[in-house]
């Protein structure tokens, strides 16, 4: 039998962000790629990258700037043969990986939803009026001040346990996070409900678990062959296409969700003022295999919808 690793004498390195998420994502994959090829604990290492987005805590993500705030350390390792995969929440990537990087692997995607997190109400619908929530997703902070003008939204940063803190001290009464990361970190009894797509359209990707490699990585891709998931990659693929189609715009608030029915694709996407004074929505659906074509069109027929400023910020 040939050996299924790249190299039988030393172990497949797995690189990956140090957050508690991120830390259970790379292991999973690690789970993964062993069951599938029969493989020890040992033929892997996980490698911890520090990236810059994790170094800077006291700033607004946005106010920061740039793309690829979580990737791009962990990129240059890649490139550099410093790690052979590394695992992402797609839901961070840019859209366009460096030249000599592919992103096509997708693990089973979770619950795609956004949970509604408070420890004093009930349900999003029980905010009291004027209630501070707390969130430094811009897509959230859009899609609630839609709905929710009289919200009083204020920037919350830092991971899981770092938010319910915050909440335990009364710096908001609510949060958002994404079910996925709950469900992973077995943290899912802090949400006191998820949240229906129909009323907070998910990012683009959320839920979804992908491996990047270099390109032309024999050895890595047949490994990887055996751990992708089909309909995830149609799903995302889809949604990203939508997203690539808007980066022009890149401080817009941007949300997808697609959905496979048959050999159908049905994709929503959305696109906000950051103010939530103002959203644009709509559905598209066809073949499957036409899911990036399907993305790109929902997005220009978007953007040819949006009013003029519609897009300026600053
Ligand atoms: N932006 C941070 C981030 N990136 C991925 C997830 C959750 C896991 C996923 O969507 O796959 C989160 C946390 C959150 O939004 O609550």
């Amino acid at each position: 039998m040939t050996h299924p690793l790249p190299s039988p004498t030393r172990p497949l390195r797995i690189g990956t962000r140090g957050s508690p998420l991120a830390l259970w994502q790379a292991h999973e994959v690690r789970r993964c790629l062993m069951a599938a090829h029969d493989l020890p604990m040992d033929a892997f290492d996980v490698v911890v990258i520090k990236v810059t987005g994790d170094m800077i805590q006291d700033r607004a993500l946005k106010d920061i700037g740039g793309k690829g705030l979580f990737t791009r350390e962990i990129e240059e390792a890649l490139l550099d043969g410093g790690i052979d995969i590394a695992v992402h929440s797609v839901k961070d990537m840019p859209t366009q990986q460096p030249a000599g990087l592919t992103l096509n692997c997708y693990l089973p995607r979770q619950d795609v939803r956004d949970a509604f997190v408070s420890p004093g109400v009930a349900a999003l619908a029980d905010l009291p009026r004027g209630a501070t929530v707390g969130s430094s997703s811009l897509r959230r902070r859009a899609q609630l001040a839609l709905k929710r003008p009289d919200l009083n939204l204020v920037e919350f940063r830092g991971n899981v346990q770092t938010r319910m803190k915050k909440l335990e001290d009364g710096v908001a009464v609510a949060t958002f996070l994404a079910m996925a990361g709950l469900n992973r970190l077995e943290m899912s009894h802090v949400a006191r409900h998820a949240v229906a797509p129909e009323d907070m359209l998910p990012a683009v990707a959320q839920g979804a678990i992908g491996i990047e490699r270099r390109d032309n990585d024999a050895p890595v891709i047949a490994l990887l062959d055996a751990i992708h998931c089909t309909p995830t990659g149609q799903r995302v693929t889809a949604e990203r296409a939508f997203l690539a189609e808007l980066d022009g715009s890149c401080e817009t608030p941007i949300a997808a969700l697609a959905i496979l029915e048959g050999d159908q694709i049905w994709l929503r996407g959305e696109i906000l003022r950051p103010d939530g004074s103002q959203s644009l929505a709509d559905d598209i659906r066809g073949p499957i295999a036409e899911g990036p074509e399907l993305g790109r069109t929902l997005a220009k027929r978007l953007k040819s919808r949006a009013p003029a400023g519609f897009f300026d910020w600053h």
